[in-house]
């Protein structure tokens, strides 16, 4: 019997990228250099006028030149009509107010790609359920793109992988091949809940990570809390679902040792201002673009809660923005609850059940092979 042949994914001819931020606007180009058309939305129209006039966006990325194939415009409807895939990339806490805009400009194919990393103050949810609810929309056609991703870095063109993610495979193929270009590789997975929570939670380790900074510790200090940080994100990450290895590929310690290690992190930026002595309001106030983290403290812990999860370093995190911790006396990695000392639980179980153990991630790494390289 003749084998049956799989129809090649094609490039999206015309796509939609929502948020002329920093993100945003890198995203545009990575898609645009990709070689599809690609149309910004842009809130302010004197933006989108030097997008157009002048290939720039010199607020959120000085000195880069974008793409001629990358537009922008501030009319929502001209940016997502004809556009195949619709990538979002607003701050969290806003998205939901912009869906119902959204709803009259979605086809019946449209994807709909969340680029952010928070989770919905209030309700607790992922993007992608805050997407799921809002819009008119099957999961099939949503999709979520994380991984380590320091905007500026990729703006100017340095090698970088990405994960998508969609309960879809031929979703997350779709979205991967259009966002692949020379210098950026997309990835893809099925673990929308894993690529979703390793985004928004190497964010609050990171602002840990700052906070040690700013009060002047150094490496080994460091290290503890990142080694520390993995096992409680993936503690988190596990109880609602994720896959383990998830947590162990670009979109959990990719990114978390990206965002802990960059200055150009806005999560680090703000840990940072606040362990060199800042309150929360002036740090606020100081930042003038997203940082996710802060919003998404206190969502995560009542989360945890919930679940019984123990996050002693985003437990410190939160103190330290509500005031009720000085910065120098952060030690999540020392707290216990027994004088006994403990096993060092990792998130390798030496069981290649559940957490992850070398071989089992060695056994993984082969079986990516194997695949092609289908997962990070
Ligand atoms: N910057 C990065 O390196 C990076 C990388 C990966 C993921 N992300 C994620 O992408 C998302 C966006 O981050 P960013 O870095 O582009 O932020 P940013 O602060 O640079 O830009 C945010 C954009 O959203 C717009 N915006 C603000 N309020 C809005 C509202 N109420 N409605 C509509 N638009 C609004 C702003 O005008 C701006 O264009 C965040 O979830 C972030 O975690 C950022
Ligand atoms: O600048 P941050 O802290 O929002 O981090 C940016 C990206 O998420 C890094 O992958």
């Amino acid at each position: 019997m003749a084998k049956a042949v799989k129809a090649p994914i094609v490039r999206p001819r015309r796509i939609a990228v929502l948020g002329a931020g920093s993100w945003g606007t890198t995203f545009a180009k990575i898609l645009a250099d990709g070689g599809s058309d690609v149309v910004l939305w842009a809130r302010r129209p004197e933006l989108a006028r030097e997008i157009n006039e002048v290939k720039r966006n010199s607020d959120y990325l000085e000195g880069i030149n974008l793409p001629r194939n990358l537009r922008a415009t501030s009319r929502l409807g001209e940016a997502m009509s004809g556009a195949e895939q619709v990538f979002v990339s607003i701050p969290s806490q806003t998205l939901r107010s912009n869906l119902e805009a959204m709803i009259p400009f979605l086809g019946p194919e449209t994807v709909v790609v969340s680029l952010m990393k928070g989770v919905e103050k209030g309700t607790g949810l992922r993007m992608s359920e805050v997407v799921a609810q809002g819009l008119p929309i099957e999961l099939e056609r949503i999709a979520v793109a994380s991984g380590p991703n320091l905007a500026l870095e990729i703006a100017r063109e340095q090698p970088t992988a990405a994960v998508v993610s969609s309960a879809s495979l031929e979703t997350a193929q779709a979205v991967a091949v259009a966002a692949t270009n020379r210098y950026f590789r997309s990835f893809v997975n099925t673990d929308v809940i894993g690529t979703e929570f390793g985004g928004v939670l190497k964010n609050l380790i990171a602002v840990a990570i700052g906070i040690v900074d700013g009060v002047g510790y150094g490496e080994n200090t460091k290290a503890s809390i990142i080694t520390r940080g993995l096992v409680e994100m993936t503690d988190f990450a596990v109880a609602y679902g994720a896959q383990p290895e998830t947590l162990s590929g670009l979109a959990g310690l990719g990114d978390l040792i990206a965002t802990c290690e960059s200055p150009l992190s806005r999560n680090n930026t703000a840990g940072r201002l606040l362990g060199q002595g800042y309150g929360f309001h002036d740090v606020v106030k100081q930042m003038n673009q997203t940082a996710e983290g802060l919003a998404s403290v206190a969502p995560i812990l009542h989360l945890a809660e919930a679940r019984g999860v123990d996050m002693p370093i985003v437990r410190q995190v939160s103190q330290v923005l509500a005031g009720t911790l000085d910065p120098k006396d952060i030690a999540p990695h020392l707290t216990t609850d027994s004088d006994e000392p403990q096993g060092e639980r990792t998130t390798d179980d030496g069981q290649g059940r559940g957490r992850t153990s070398v071989w089992g991630s060695l056994k993984r790494a082969f079986d990516q092979l194997r695949d092609g390289g289908r997962r990070p």
